[in-house]
């Protein structure tokens, strides 16, 4: 792309770039991201979090488990402001890292965080996203029960996304679950990315 890679969030680019700082400046001090993250904030973090968008139905409920320091949760929300998504993540230090960001990017009416371990919270969303959260498996143990009828689990996984969908086969169809990769188109590059997107069988598919 030509442009900035914030221009991508249109009416949100101010906000995506004041996440940016903030990743850069408290994320890498309270010691969420690794110092050399810095560097590769847009391509490895941001832009590869916005891929998933096209798997997220107009409007959704979205909780994203094991949130980390917003990923990919925050630059969804800022990239569609239609969706109403909820940041879980279990550790304190990284839940208040991520209420403070909420504040200050002005998402509070639509982002709100929830310090919990993913088992041991309630709800019923449209869609569950993670991203280098726990291996496949235990991630879909975890998370079904989070999923509203029809709704789907997304998972970031990248170039290991089949291997993990193939290790998890057994356990998925026990489950009567089924689950199918997707190439995703990682906006603002050349680049693709993997998710796997998890479903209950026979639910109606209300995702694209
Ligand atoms: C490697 S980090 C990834 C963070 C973010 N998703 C990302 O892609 O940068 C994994 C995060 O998941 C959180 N986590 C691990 N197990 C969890 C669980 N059972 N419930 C909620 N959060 C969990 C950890 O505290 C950590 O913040």
């Amino acid at each position: 792309m030509t442009g900035h890679p914030a221009e991508l969030f249109g009416p949100s680019t101010e906000e995506i770039k004041q996440y940016v700082d903030i990743l850069a400046s408290r994320g890498v001090e309270w010691g969420l991201l690794g110092p050399r993250e810095g560097e590769r904030l847009w391509d490895r973090h941001v832009l590869n979090s916005v891929a998933l968008a096209p798997l997220l139905p107009e409007g959704a409920t979205v909780v994203d488990v094991g949130s980390g320091a917003g990923l990919p949760g925050l630059p969804l929300a800022l990239y569609r402001p239609d969706l109403k998504v909820t940041l879980l993540e279990s550790l304190l230090r990284r839940s208040e890292f991520l209420e403070l960001a909420v504040e200050e990017l002005g998402l509070s009416d639509r982002v709100q965080v929830v310090r919990a371990r993913a088992e041991d919270h309630r709800g019923s969303y449209q869609v569950v996203t993670a991203r280098a959260v726990a291996p496949l498996d235990r991630l879909v143990g975890w998370c079904v029960p989070l999923v509203a009828p029809g709704g789907a689990i997304v998972a970031l996984k990248g170039a290991s996304a089949s291997a993990e969908l193939a290790a998890s086969a057994g356990s998925l169809r026990r489950d009567r679950l089924t689950g199918v990769v997707r190439e995703l188109p990682v906006p603002g590059t050349d680049e693709v990315t993997w998710a796997v997107e998890i479903r209950r069988h026979g639910d109606p598919q209300t995702l694209s």
